[in-house]
C-alpha cells in the first residue's frame, strides 16, 4: 500500500505520460482500422508490396548479358568455356565434400573419437569451407545457365538468388582459372560491343566513300585514257508490259551493276553507272554535265542513246513531249550557255549547230528542207540538197552541204532544235506509238577565243538519238515501214560491226559500210570523249532484246578513243580565217594578217 502510495507520489508525471501514450496508441490503431475499412470499402487495391531488388535486378542483368552473348561470338565462346570450367570445378568440389563427409562419419564411428577432438574440429571447418565452395559453384552454374538461355532463375530459392545477386553485384565468381567476375566481364564486353559496332559503322562509311572515290579516280584515269563511258538506264514497266503479266527480269544491284534473269540463269553486267526506273532526268544529267564542260574546253564530245524500240532513248535524249521532263539535249543547250556566261570574262564564245537525220540510209539536213519533201524527192529520185560526211585532217567529222546556224542563247538553240524535230520521221509501231524511224544527229560547235593569248579552241558536242533496234515481226511493220525498219537494222548492224572490230582491236574497222558509222567515226575509236547510254526495258517479255543491247554495250565499254583537244594558237587561228575568206572569194585585208 505504502509502496503504491510512494509510487503514486513520486511517479505521478510518468503515470500521466504512460496514460497519454496509451491514448495515442489507441487513437493510432483506431486510425489504422478506419483507413483499412475505407480502402476495403472503396475496393482500392492494397498498395503493392515492394519487390526485393533481386527480382528486378536479376532479369535485367541476365537479359543484358544474354544480349551481349548472342551478339558477340567471342563472348559466347567465353561463356561456354566458363560453364564447362565451372561444371568441372563443381563436380570436383562435390566429390571432395562427399569424401570428407564419409571420412568424418567414419571417424565418428570410431571408439576413440574423444581422443581426437582437434581432428574433428579440423573436419568441421573443412566441411564448412567445402560446402561454401560447392554452393558458390552451384550459384555460378545457375547464373551462367541463365545468361546462356536468357531466362531468369526461379525465385523459389531465395538464398541462391540473393547469393547470385550478391555475386553479380560484387562480381566475385571464381572459376578454377580465377576468371574475373561475370558482371565486370559483361560490362567490359558490352563496352567492347559498343566500340566494335561504332568501328564497324566507321569502316562501312570509309569503305563507301573510298569506293566512290576509287570509282571517281578510276573514271578520271579511264577518261584520260580515252575509254568510252557507258551508262545503263532501266525504264519503268509500261502499260503494255503490265497487260502481258508485268514480270520483271532486270534488276539494278548497285550503282554499277545490273542483273538479268534468263532461262539459263542470272547474268550480271557492269557499267560506268546504272540508273534504275526511279532515276530522274536530273540524276542522269548530273553525271553527264562534265562532258558539256569538255565541249567548252575544246574537246569533241559525243553522247548517244542505244536500245530497242520503246526502251526510252528519245525520253533520255530529248525528254517527254510536253518538256516537263526535259532530256539531255535541251539540258545541254542550257548548260552550254550557262558555262559560257560563267567564263565570259576570259573567253569570247561562238555557238553554231547543224541538225541531221539519217533516214533510209540518206542524210537529211533538218534545217534546209522539210524531211517530208526531201523524203518524197528521194523516192521520186528528184533533186535534193546533198549532205556528205567528210573528215578534217585531224579526223573530225563534219557534214558538208548541211546548213550551220548560229545561236546566241539557249532559247534560240532550242527553237532551232524544235524546228528540226518537226521535220523528223516519226510513226507508230506496235512497240511504240511515237517511234523514231530515223537517227537524229545534232552537232553543236562551241568556239572559244582566249582573251588573254588569242588562242582558239573548237569543241563539238554530238548528240545522237538512234532509231530503235528491233525485229520487224515484233513491230508489225509493212511496206515502207518495213523498208524503214530494214534500213534502221542495216545501219545498226554496221554500227555493231564497227564496235566489234574496235573492241577486238582488229586492224580494219568497217566505218564505210554505213552512213551512220561514218557520222560516228570520230566518236567511236576517234578523238572524241564518248558516252553511250544503253536504254533497256525491265520486263521479261523483252528479255531477248535487253540481253542483246547489254552485250552490245559491254563491247562498247572496251573501246578506247584517242582524245585530243582542238586548239590553235592565235596565228594559226588567223591563218585559218584568211584561208576561209579566200575560199569564199572574199578580199583579204592587211589587218587580217596582224
Ligand atoms: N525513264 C522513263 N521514265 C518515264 N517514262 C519513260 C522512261 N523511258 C521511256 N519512257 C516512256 O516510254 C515511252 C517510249 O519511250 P521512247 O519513245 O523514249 O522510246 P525510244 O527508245 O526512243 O523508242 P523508238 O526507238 O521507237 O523511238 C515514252 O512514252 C516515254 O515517255
Amino acid at each position: 500500500m505504502n509502496k503504491s502510495y510512494a509510487c503514486n507520489e513520486s511517479d505521478q508525471p510518468l503515470e500521466g505520460a504512460k496514460a497519454r501514450l496509451e491514448e495515442l496508441k489507441e487513437s493510432l490503431y483506431q486510425r489504422e482500422r478506419e483507413l483499412t475499412e475505407l480502402l476495403e470499402a472503396e475496393g482500392s487495391p492494397v498498395p503493392p508490396v515492394p519487390q526485393p531488388p533481386c527480382s528486378v535486378l536479376l532479369p535485367t542483368v541476365i537479359h543484358k548479358a544474354h544480349a551481349v552473348c548472342s551478339a558477340v561470338a567471342e563472348t559466347r565462346a567465353l561463356l561456354d568455356q566458363m560453364i564447362e570450367e565451372n561444371r568441372v570445378a563443381l563436380i570436383e568440389a562435390r566429390d571432395k565434400l562427399d569424401s570428407l563427409q564419409t571420412s568424418k562419419e567414419e571417424n565418428n564411428g570410431r571408439e576413440d573419437k574423444s581422443t581426437d577432438q582437434e581432428r574433428l574440429d579440423e573436419y568441421e571447418s573443412s566441411l564448412t569451407l567445402l560446402q561454401e565452395t560447392v554452393r558458390g559453384f552451384e550459384v555460378s552454374q545457375l547464373a551462367l545457365d541463365c545468361i546462356k538461355t536468357g531466362e531468369s532463375p526461379e525465385i523459389n530459392d531465395c538464398d541462391a538468388v540473393s547469393e547470385l545477386e550478391d555475386i553479380l553485384g560484387r562480381g566475385t565468381i571464381q572459376t578454377t582459372e580465377g576468371v574475373k567476375s561475370v558482371g565486370q566481364q559483361l560490362l567490359l564486353l558490352q563496352d567492347q560491343l559498343k566500340q566494335v559496332k561504332e568501328e564497324n559503322k566507321k569502316i562501312i562509311e570509309n569503305y563507301t566513300s573510298e569506293r566512290a572515290m576509287r570509282k571517281k579516280y578510276y573514271n578520271m584515269v579511264e577518261d584520260m585514257k580515252g575509254k568510252i563511258r557507258v551508262f545503263c538506264r532501266i525504264r519503268p514497266v509500261n502499260r503494255t508490259e503490265v497487260a502481258q503479266g508485268g514480270a520483271v527480269a532486270v534488276e539494278k544491284i548497285d550503282d554499277y551493276s545490273v542483273t538479268v534473269e534468263t532461262p539459263r540463269g542470272q547474268r550480271e553486267f557492269q557499267f560506268d553507272k546504272v540508273f534504275s526506273a526511279e532515276a530522274s532526268q536530273d540524276d542522269l544529267f548530273h553525271d553527264t554535265h562534265r562532258l558539256i564542260q569538255s565541249t567548252i574546253d575544246g574537246y569533241n564530245v559525243c553522247i548517244f542513246s542505244y536500245g530497242q524500240t520503246g526502251s526510252g532513248k528519245t525520253f533520255t535524249m530529248v525528254g517527254d513531249k510536253e518538256q516537263k521532263k526535259p532530256g539531255i539535249m535541251p539540258r545541254s543547250f542550257n548548260a552550254i550557255f550557262d558555262l559560257m556566261r560563267e567564263n565570259s570574262n576570259k573567253f569570247d564564245f561562238k555557238v553554231s549547230a547543224y541538225m541531221l537525220e539519217l533516214y533510209n540510209d540518206r542524210l537529211q539536213d533538218l534545217f534546209a528542207s522539210p524531211a517530208g519533201e526531201a523524203h518524197a524527192q528521194s523516192q521520186s529520185h528528184g533533186p535534193s540538197r546533198r549532205v556528205e560526211i567528210k573528215r578534217t585532217r585531224k579526223g573530225v567529222v563534219f557534214a558538208q552541204g548541211a546548213e550551220t546556224k548560229e545561236a546566241s542563247s539557249a532559247q534560240e538553240l532550242y527553237a532551232l532544235f524544235q524546228q528540226a524535230c518537226a521535220n523528223r520521221h516519226i510513226s507508230a509501231t506496235k512497240m511504240n506509238v511515237e517511234s523514231s524511224r530515223s537517227h537524229l544527229i545534232v552537232g553543236i560547235m562551241v568556239e572559244s577565243r582566249n582573251l588573254t593569248n588569242g588562242s582558239v579552241s573548237t569543241g563539238k558536242l554530238s548528240l545522237v538519238d538512234l532509231a530503235g533496234s528491233e525485229r520487224a515481226a515484233k513491230t508489225g511493220a509493212k511496206d515502207h515501214q518495213l523498208k524503214e525498219a530494214n534500213s534502221i537494222n542495216k545501219s545498226l548492224s554496221a554500227l555493231g560491226d564497227v564496235i566489234s572490230a574496235l573492241s577486238s582491236d582488229l586492224p580494219h574497222v568497217p566505218y564505210r559500210n554505213s552512213k551512220l558509222t561514218q557520222v560516228m567515226q570520230d566518236s567511236l575509236g576517234g578523238n572524241a570523249k564518248t558516252l553511250m547510254i544503253v536504254n533497256i526495258s525491265p520486263s521479261e517479255c523483252n528479255l531477248e532484246e535487253t540481253l542483246t543491247s547489254l552485250i552490245y554495250a559491254t563491247r562498247v565499254k572496251a573501246i578506247t578513243n584517242n582524245v585530243q583537244r582542238n586548239v590553235d594558237s592565235k596565228e594559226i587561228a588567223q591563218l585559218k580565217e584568211v584561208i576561209m575568206k579566200l575560199r569564199s572569194g572574199l578580199t583579204v585585208e592587211d589587218e587580217d594578217m596582224i
